[in-house]
């Protein structure tokens, strides 16, 4: 009982963004609304009343009654068009502040572990406002419905008084059965919530086959790998299973509804026969007797069915937004409780890695095992390693995207965790290996490198001069101002090799601006040599002045960084100068040297699993 008080309360707390004024004139016309009821039976038992008793040769006995009724019958009509416009507005202002709160909830959270967990996509999912399933409803339509129940049972008390007058007794035989069959219906249709509820990840997973078919970025591969019907296949078997249990319900749901015939049936005929007897043998007026079959019948109608379905089908998302802080918001905390970050002066920092270990969430194997590491200020500092080494891993735990799992990483002796992840953000710039291609204009996707900051063109153009990216802009329809999506009115669509030139001038951008420290995840893996060559020497300019902490698979581009140190195993076995490693004659001297020796037979000097083909 506790529990459906706090959900409706809940319910009832988001009328708050429907606006006072709108929701005055909702309540004012519900409040009219409510009373039709009571005062149509009044109405028609006055009027039957007049019509049993006077003399209406001239109508007089009976203008106000029907008159009176007129008015009721058009108040029924007309109150019902005018809320439907506002209802769906009030809605539509609820379900769009849940939107908007589920998005600043969603980027409040400083670090990415929380949404990779299936319970919390889950809960986004119900959150989103947007209904898939027949039982759901959005947090707008249960708070509206909400209202609309609590004048539903003032319409109830106001017919329950007009049938007290006539016999006290209709009272509880009318009301019992009513609120009787609304509690089988709310208990069946809240299985039908639950099953729902348990098919929403294979919803998630037939939403990813249908992407894959239906959009632009996966149907080039759907298409060229033949994979069409098998992704169709896909996802129409995570429909079924998503839906299968709701479908069986649904068959034994109706079989049940005779439940509800038994239990409002009898009552209502028992009732209407006696008023009737009593009607027929006088004790009780033909007038009165209309009144009782009125307001009994309002009655049943108020204490309908379709608000629980309205009601009980917002409640889970509107639930789940609130349990969503709890998981997502927690590390909100420490960007938002940020403090001023040491080193203000743009010095960079000293970075360190203290026994750092690092297992993802929900799993138990630790990609990171003790990792202990400094990068010094101002340093032109690699990462190297074989595929699946943790590389990207430990870029991630820098920028603080994750928490390591032990041990800390200090910046200037001071934990990332205490300075704040937005305050250590913002003297970080980073470029990942899957990086977005933003489908704005090419200018704001290079400025957006410090969107925090006003964006500035002649920092990026000088950007776009070390990385060759002015070339290409020279060359687009609109130089900066052309959107890099063709999807966008008079955009174009960049290659591979293109778009890694915009993210690296982005990130050049950054330290130009106000970052100390570029971090820098395979930013040549589309470029050629040349190009390759050109990122190297652009973000050696750097050198002394900022720390470039850079992760590659081609090491001729990290011999001429300052230190290099060689991840394997969860550890770092290898450290040092790239002359220094070659001397050490380790893993790395022998990938260096298979990958010099397939330069020079005229392969990719990528280095690869598996070695030399
Ligand atoms: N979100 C994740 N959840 C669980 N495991 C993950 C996740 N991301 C990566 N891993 C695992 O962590 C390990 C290291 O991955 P990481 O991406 O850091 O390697 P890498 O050295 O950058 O590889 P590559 O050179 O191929 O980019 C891999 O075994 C991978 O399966």
């Amino acid at each position: 009982m506790k529990l459906v008080v706090s959900q409706r309360l809940m319910l009832l707390r988001a009328l708050r963004h429907v606006g006072a004024q709108l929701l005055a004139v909702i309540i004012a016309l519900r409040t009219l609304h409510s009373l039709v009821p009571p005062a149509t039976a009044l109405v028609v038992s006055l009027l039957v009343q007049r019509l049993a008793g006077g003399d209406i040769v001239h109508g007089e006995e009976v203008w106000v009654p029907l008159t009176l009724l007129g008015a009721v019958i058009l108040a029924g009509r007309l109150i019902p068009e005018l809320l439907a416009p506002l209802t769906f507005l009030a809605e539509q202002r609820i379900d769009g502040a849940q939107r908007s709160e589920l998005i600043r909830l969603a980027v409040s959270s400083g670090t990415i572990d929380a949404l990779e967990r299936p319970d919390v996509q889950k809960l986004i999912r119900l959150a989103r406002a947007d209904r898939e399933f027949w039982t759901e409803r959005s947090p707008g339509q249960g708070a509206l419905a909400q209202l609309e129940l609590m004048y539903a049972y003032f319409g109830v008390f106001a017919s329950a008084a007009v049938l007290a007058a006539f016999a006290w007794w209709l009272v509880p035989l009318m009301v019992v059965p009513a609120v009787a069959a609304r509690r089988v219906m709310r208990r069946q249709f809240l299985e039908h919530v639950q099953l729902e509820g348990g098919g929403i990840m294979d919803g998630l997973r037939s939403d990813h086959w249908k992407r894959l078919a239906t959009e632009w970025t996966g149907g080039k591969e759907v298409r060229t790998f033949g994979l069409a019907s098998w992704a169709a296949d896909r996802a129409e078997h995570f429909i079924v299973a998503k839906f299968a249990p709701t479908w069986a319900a649904a068959a034994t749901s109706a079989a049940r509804q005779w439940k509800i015939a038994v239990i409002v049936g009898p009552p209502l005929i028992i009732a209407y026969a006696l008023v009737a007897w009593d009607a027929a043998s006088g004790v009780n007026s033909v007038a009165a007797a209309t009144a009782v079959f009125t307001a009994s019948w309002s009655m049943l109608t108020m204490l309908g069915f379709a608000d629980v379905v309205l009601i009980e089908g917002a409640i889970p998302g509107v639930r789940a937004l609130r349990e969503l802080p709890s998981v997502i918001g927690e590390q909100s905390s420490s960007a938002a409780s940020a403090v001023s970050a040491p080193g203000d002066d743009r010095t960079p920092p000293l970075i360190r890695f203290e026994d750092v270990s690092f297992a993802y969430p929900g799993t138990e194997r630790l990609i990171l095992d003790r990792v202990n590491l400094e990068i010094r200020p101002g340093e032109l500092f690699a990462i190297v390693g074989l595929n699946g080494a943790g590389k990207s891993t430990l870029i991630k735990l820098l920028t603080g995207l994750y928490r390591p799992t032990s041990g800390r990483i200090t910046a200037d002796g001071a934990d990332i965790a205490d300075i704040g992840l937005a305050a250590w953000r913002q003297r970080l710039c980073a470029v990942f290996q899957d990086f977005i291609q933003y489908q704005l204009p090419a200018v704001d996707n290079v400025t957006m490198g410090r969107a925090m900051l006003p964006a500035r063109t002649e920092m990026a153009q000088a950007a776009a001069d070390d990385t060759g990216l002015s070339q290409i802009i020279h060359e687009l329809p609109e130089g900066w101002e052309t959107p890099l999506s063709r999807s966008r009115r008079g955009g174009i669509d960049l290659s591979g090799g293109q778009w890694q030139k915009v993210v690296l001038t982005r990130a050049l951008y950054a330290l130009r601006t106000e970052a100390q420290v570029a971090v820098v995840d395979e930013p040549t893996a589309h470029l050629d040599v040349r190009a390759e060559a050109e990122v190297f020497d652009c973000l050696a300019k750097y050198h002394g002045s900022r720390t470039v902490v850079l992760i590659t698979h081609r090491l001729s581009t990290v011999r001429r960084a300052d230190r290099i140190v060689l991840l394997h195993d969860g550890g770092i076995t290898e450290a040092g100068t790239h002359d220094e490693l070659m001397a050490q004659a380790g893993q790395y001297a022998e990938m260096f040297t298979m990958q010099a020796a397939r330069f020079e037979r005229g392969y990719d000097d990528r280095l690869e699993m598996g070695g030399v083909s």
